[in-house]
């Protein structure tokens, strides 16, 4: 089925986005809508992304009474603070659109706390643009938890679209795991950053109406300068309040390679879909080797199906782990991580564990430390008082530690990897697209024009 395009003008915007929003406009909410809704929301939880298809409330209405600490940019204010969107600003682009970094302080806004910010810019185009850039701001402005990026503050302003992240010193883990520029990521490691990224699953999955993150992979997976993980890129997420909507159930919306068999083929889509997705990104931590490689051979090319059968045989399992790890790792720790694996690529999605017990299979294996350990250089970013030079030559100071805490010298492997980071990466694609029954339709009815 060929993709529905909206332009901006179009689709149903809210009274705020047409406006110039530096202040939370007063003009005109409509308070019965906002009366029946905060009745509604004393029983439940959150406001849905449904609430604004079935025009229950406008983004006006909703960032002035249910978002938790967000602020609200012009977009001359974020042109500012990423230097005129500068390329030296640049971190890189994605699906959604080109990020840079910024520095807030209060001398842009009283109040704002002085911290470096990723600033993700929306393209210009179309419904499924709007309603990725509403999910972020409608999930991300609600739920705050350690293992989930923290968005700061939205622009909704004439045709332009932008997101506020806190910024992650160390980018995302499709860059530490599959270009490797700071050496390959110790085991433990690997094992912590899995854990957080679970722990945000597990949270998303917890809600009343659980969220549904549909886009689980390791470039959406961001990473603090101590390798905590956190989960960033909710545009496809979804709060299980458009269940019914037909255009939402026949969309069928991801990343190859990760999405569940079950969703691919009948758009069955569960909080499973997601523990399956983990599995995919558990396997290429064990294996370092991509979910799709499409150079290889047709028995290797897609990950879980050439991996999946060794994974319970414990010869047939250090075949295929990461080379690069030399055997540094707990075996134990490896089989359990295996087993999990297995378990949460079943293709009977009642078969597979739920985030709560992979958070419980996982913290355990942290304590397993009988590994041949070598030294793990690893960097630590200059932040704080220097930041806004460090925004101009990022790459020029960084301090260099051993995993036993002693300094070093900066590590020239690092600095050429921020180097490529900033290259302008190759847009990706978000569909999913198989042979058979797979296809992506954008939701459509649901960010129809207003009546
Ligand atoms: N909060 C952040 N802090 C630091 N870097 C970030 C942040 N958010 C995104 N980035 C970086 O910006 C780049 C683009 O990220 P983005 O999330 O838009 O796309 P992606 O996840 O790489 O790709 P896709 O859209 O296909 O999932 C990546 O290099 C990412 O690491």
């Amino acid at each position: 089925m060929k993709a529905m395009r909206f332009s901006w003008k179009n689709i149903c915007l809210p009274i705020s986005c047409i406006n110039n929003t530096n202040q939370k406009t007063t003009t005109n909410p409509s308070k019965e809508r906002l009366l029946m809704l905060s009745r509604q929301t004393s029983v439940r939880s959150r406001v849905y992304l449904s609430d604004f298809s079935n025009s229950t409330i406008s983004l006006n209405d909703f960032s002035n009474s249910f978002l938790i600490d967000i602020h609200i940019f012009t977009y001359e204010e974020l042109k500012t603070i990423t230097q005129g969107f500068s390329k030296y600003n640049y971190l890189g682009e994605g699906g959604f659109g080109e990020v840079y970094k910024g520095f807030l302080d209060d001398s842009l806004k009283t109040g704002l706390k002085a911290q470096p910010v990723a600033v993700k810019a929306l393209k210009r185009e179309g419904g499924q643009g709007h309603r990725e850039w509403l999910a972020e701001v409608v999930i991300l402005g609600q739920l705050k938890h350690p293992h989930l990026v923290n968005l700061i503050g939205y622009c909704c302003e004439d045709d332009h679209r932008l997101l506020v992240y806190e910024y992650m010193e160390r980018g995302n883990l499709e860059e530490h795991l599959f270009q490797q520029y700071g050496g390959a990521l110790p085991w433990l490691t690997r094992v912590k950053i899995l854990l957080g990224a679970a722990k945000g699953l597990e949270f998303l999955h917890k809600e009343e109406k659980p969220v549904i993150y549909r886009d689980f992979k390791p470039s959406n997976i961001l990473l603090s300068s101590d390798y905590s993980s956190k989960l960033s890129d909710f545009g496809l997420a979804t709060d299980g309040s458009e269940a019914q909507d037909s255009n939402f159930t026949k969309s069928v919306m991801g990343t190859e390679g990760y999405a569940a068999p079950e969703y691919i083929s009948a758009g069955h889509l569960t909080t499973m879909s997601d523990v399956f997705s983990f599995g995919v990104v558990l396997l290429e931590m064990l294996t370092a080797r991509k979910a799709v490689e499409k150079y290889r051979s047709q028995r290797a090319r897609n990950l879980v199906e050439w991996a999946r059968p060794m994974l319970k045989d414990a010869n047939k399992i250090e075949k295929i782990i990461d080379p690069s790890l030399e055997g540094r790792y707990s075996f134990e720790g490896i089989k359990k991580a295996a087993a999990l694996a297995y378990q949460c690529l079943s293709q009977n999605p009642k078969s597979r564990p739920t985030m709560t017990t992979v958070v419980k299979t996982l913290e355990p294996i942290l304590d397993l430390k009988d590994i041949q350990n070598g030294p793990f250089v690893y960097i630590v970013p200059v932040t704080g008082a220097n930041e806004v030079d460090d925004i101009k030559c990022k790459d020029d100071v960084r301090v260099v530690k051993e995993e036993t805490e002693k300094e070093a010298n900066v590590c020239p492997r690092h600095r050429a990897g921020r180097r490529k980071r900033r290259k302008h990466k190759p847009m990706r694609s978000r569909a999913v697209y198989s042979d058979t029954t797979l296809y992506k339709s954008l939701g459509t009815s649901l960010y129809s024009p207003a009546e």
